[in-house]
């Protein structure tokens, strides 16, 4: 896997494993992923699926990377799905009968739903910058990371219902839990409006809104280069702990912790962390061992 993320350094071009995505390290331990069709929008094809795949299970076992930056080229954000290649892949399932051919969609829609939750079990934290249109399979994608930033042009649209589907592949599932307001959920899923960067940020979906794209992915290194300094076992697990919690009572939550840490306290990055804190020395000037 590491090697993987290694050959794809400043990808998109000639020997990239990917043809819908660019990588770079933009500094030591920030892996940048970039949506990058721009000339179709950033619309999700079908390599697109399969490639965050083996993209990101290739970041989860990169110890490089700390922390990953995904933004889209060009124009926008994402145009969600592509439309084109949705009618050869989704719509048409083979199967005898309509058990088979349902267990087949079923199947499907699994590994579409892969493509995001991908992000979500990668123990690197993902920051997510987002730019001009975030359309329909946008809005799967960023409610998988754990911070999202945008521009003050940005709009997100949950656009399912307006294609005459129920959004399928985590939006329905992750923006209740991202966002306060069940009833704004409830709208925004059931009228496809769009919402624009001050309510985003209003709202809690994003947590900070920048003048244009530039800004932006500026503050997305900033923010990335804080937790790329920070020791590798307290911010994966810090990650870990909170989606787990998420999911779970606080006593789960509480156990599950105690469990990790029995572990994860027995490191050499604590005493380093809490000397450099003695010392008023920032933790980035520590040198931690690779995970
Ligand atoms: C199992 C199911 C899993 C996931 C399901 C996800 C559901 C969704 O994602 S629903 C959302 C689907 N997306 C849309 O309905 C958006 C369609 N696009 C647009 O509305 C606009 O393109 C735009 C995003 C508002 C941007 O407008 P603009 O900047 O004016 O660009 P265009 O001229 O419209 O497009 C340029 C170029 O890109 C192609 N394109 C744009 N969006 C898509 C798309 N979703 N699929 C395929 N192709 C797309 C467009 O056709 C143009 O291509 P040309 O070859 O230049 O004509």
């Amino acid at each position: 896997a590491q090697v993987a993320v290694r050959a794809m350094s400043s990808s998109g071009g000639p020997g990239s494993p990917y043809t819908s995505l660019a990588i770079s390290q933009p500094a030591e331990f920030i892996t940048h992923v970039e949506l990058n069709r721009p000339e179709k929008r950033n619309a999700m094809n079908k390599a697109f699926w399969s490639e965050m795949v083996d993209c990101f299970n290739a970041i989860a076992g990169d110890p490089d990377c700390r922390v990953v930056v995904v933004s889209g080229a060009g124009k926008l954000f994402t145009a969600g799905i592509d439309l084109m290649d949705m009618a050869s892949d989704v719509l048409q399932p083979e199967g005898d009968d309509m058990a088979r051919t349902s267990w087949n969609m079923r199947r499907i829609i699994a590994k579409y739903q892969d493509t995001f939750s991908v992000i979500e079990k990668c123990p690197k934290p993902v920051v997510v910058a987002v730019h001009g249109a975030c359309v329909g399979g946008g809005v799967d994608l960023i409610t998988a990371c754990d911070i999202r930033l945008c521009t003050q042009d940005a709009w997100f649209q949950v656009k399912e219902v307006d294609i005459g589907l129920a959004a399928d592949v985590g939006t329905l599932q992750r923006l209740p839990k991202v966002i306060g307001s069940r009833s704004l959920v409830n709208e925004l899923a059931l009228t496809a409006r769009k919402m624009y960067a001050d309510e985003a940020k209003s709202s809690g979906l994003v947590s900070r809104v920048f003048a244009d794209k530039e800004a932006m992915l500026a503050g997305a290194l900033e923010i990335a280069g804080e937790i790329a300094g920070r020791s590798p076992v307290a911010v994966q697990g810090t990650k870990v702990n909170l989606i787990y919690s998420r999911d779970h009572s606080v006593a789960e939550g509480l156990d599950y912790m105690a469990t990790w840490n029995m572990s994860m306290l027995q490191t050499a990055d604590v005493m380093k962390s809490a000397q450099a804190s003695m010392e008023k020395k920032s933790p980035k000037s520590i040198v931690f061992s690779k995970l």
